[in-house]
């Protein structure tokens, strides 16, 4: 019997920018690319409503989404691009040729859009029929791996809605570079469906700078990471485990804190600072919410450990976060840089500082020390960058955070209004939470998480008591 769940492909297709409009064209990656060049591929829906049957669909909606595509890839080139991965010493780099184009499939759906869309928890395994896969790895006779950067999925949901997905590569593109290929994307279709492209100049619009040369590497860190890349890559294994098995017992939920919520909670961690204390603390949402999410996280573990003699109170827990860095280095850096611009933040506190009464206080207070010292230099430490990660990640005890709040990713309107939902699919394997600002509330905040059964359940309890505790 089919899952509810499942899709059927209507169509397969590849959509590049249009011929001949972007020249050959070899990217450099720079020390902010390279550390994600192991990094699994990154998996965003988008749902949104659109009450129409699927031939319609077919006929009148489908052709402006591709048409529009094009003429963003025309632009927005690295993502239908190859990332070319020669043998060692020579460097990996992004490489568009005319003809290169990104998957695309088309799906119909028949499951129930709400329950897809829900906040509350639900099996893992529901959001991936929604997800397109890249195309495969091609591998030359000289070894050298070619691979797909994008791919991109279009359900229909009859009468009702639409979901668009997209897997890529993060090497590609970071969150504020990939959110600005999307509201291109829709902004182009927009305008097509009012009918308005042809009195608009698409080059007028906010386009993507790709000129390499504003990274500087006075620390030499691209050579340190090709270093460590190269040495990963030669061990690396791929992870050939079937998403169903992976996830047969995992749930996702979205969480959503309150814009009064929130500032209840700011208020809360200020009235137990001393004055002087309060002067150095940093306590913005992102860090208050991190805060808050991290200790319940810890928390909803421990009915896993059988013996409280078991739990190692002493034992370091681990906090990890990326920060733009457009606006935090000496060199200027424009906002439309198009790729990896971000630093790796680590925190690290001891469980029993964590689960302790002041857990929340002790955790705002290293989040926010670390996000502070991202203004006297987002750089330092960097070329620890990638040991940290690998070291921190063997270690387990860590939670790490996708997506961003200030990415603006309900403002994706494609001319049928804002995302009923967003989802970063990924979380479910990778154990990060995800986060966004909230589809229909100002200042509120989206936590995505994908957790055992039996985690949510305990994640879910601390949250409703202690949220109406604030
Ligand atoms: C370092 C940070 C994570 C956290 O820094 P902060 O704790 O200072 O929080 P912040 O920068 O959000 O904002 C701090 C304060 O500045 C003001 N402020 C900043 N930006 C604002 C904006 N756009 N609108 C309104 N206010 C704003 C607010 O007063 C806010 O306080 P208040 O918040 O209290 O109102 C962040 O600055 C940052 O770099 N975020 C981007 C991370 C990112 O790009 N992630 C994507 C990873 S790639 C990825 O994951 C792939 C994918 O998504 O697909």
């Amino acid at each position: 019997m089919a899952q509810p769940n499942s899709v059927k492909v209507l169509e397969i297709c590849q959509i590049g920018p249009p011929p001949k409009s972007v020249p050959t064209t070899s990217l450099p990656l720079t020390f902010f690319d390279i550390p994600w060049l192991l990094c699994r591929p990154m998996q965003r829906l988008l749902f949104y409503e659109l009450p129409y049957p699927t031939d319609h669909f077919k006929q009148t909606i489908l052709p402006i989404l591709k048409h529009s595509l094009s003429l963003t890839f025309q632009h927005f080139f690295p993502l239908a691009s190859n990332l070319i991965c020669p043998p060692r010493p020579l460097k990996p780099h992004i490489l568009y040729t005319d003809g290169d184009s990104a998957l695309l499939t088309i799906t119909e759906c028949m499951g129930d859009f709400d329950h897809i869309i829900a906040n509350y928890p639900r099996d893992a395994r529901d959001l991936h029929p929604f997800v397109p896969q890249l195309n495969p790895a091609r591998v030359l006779p000289d070894n050298t791996r070619v691979v797909p950067l994008m791919s991109l999925q279009l359900t229909v949901f009859p009468n009702s809605a639409i979901c668009i997905g997209l897997t890529f590569c993060h090497v590609a593109a970071d969150g504020r570079a990939f959110h600005h290929f999307m509201k291109s994307w829709a902004s182009i279709c927009r305008r097509i469906i009012i009918g308005e492209l042809d009195c608009i100049d698409i080059n007028s619009m906010l386009l993507p700078f790709h000129n390499r040369e504003v990274i500087k590497d006075p620390n030499g860190l691209e050579p340190n990471f090709l270093g460590e890349w190269w040495n990963w890559a030669s061990t690396w294994k791929e992870d050939t485990r079937l998403i169903n098995d992976v996830l047969a017992d995992k749930v996702r939920a979205t969480f959503v804190l309150g814009q009064a919520q929130i500032k209840r909670l700011k208020r809360r961690i200020t009235s137990q600072c001393m004055d002087k204390e309060l002067e150095q603390l940093h306590i913005s949402t992102f860090v208050v919410t991190c805060a808050l999410i991290w200790v319940y996280l810890i928390k909803s573990q421990d009915s896993r450990v059988s013996k409280v003699s078991d739990i190692d109170n002493e034992k370091l827990y681990y906090f990890n976060f990326v920060a733009d860095c457009r606006n935090r280095l000496e060199f200027p850096i424009p906002s439309t840089y198009f790729g990896n611009c971000l630093a790796i933040c680590f925190v690290s506190l001891k469980r029993c500082e964590l689960v302790g009464e002041n857990g929340i206080f002790s955790a705002v207070k290293a989040i926010g020390n670390k996000v502070r010292e991202l203004e006297s230099g987002a750089l330092e430490g960097a070329e620890k960058w990638l040991l940290d990660w690998k070291e921190i990640s063997e270690l387990g005890h860590l939670v790490t955070v996708a997506g961003s709040p200030r990415l603006g990713v309900y403002e994706t309107d494609f001319g049928w209004g804002r995302p009923k939902k967003s989802e970063v699919v990924q979380i479910d394997v990778s154990g990060a939470i995800s986060l966004a600002e909230c589809s229909d509330e100002d200042g509120a905040i989206e936590v995505g998480l994908a957790l055992s059964r039996e985690n949510m359940d305990n994640f879910n309890a601390i949250f409703q008591h202690d949220l109406n505790l604030l």
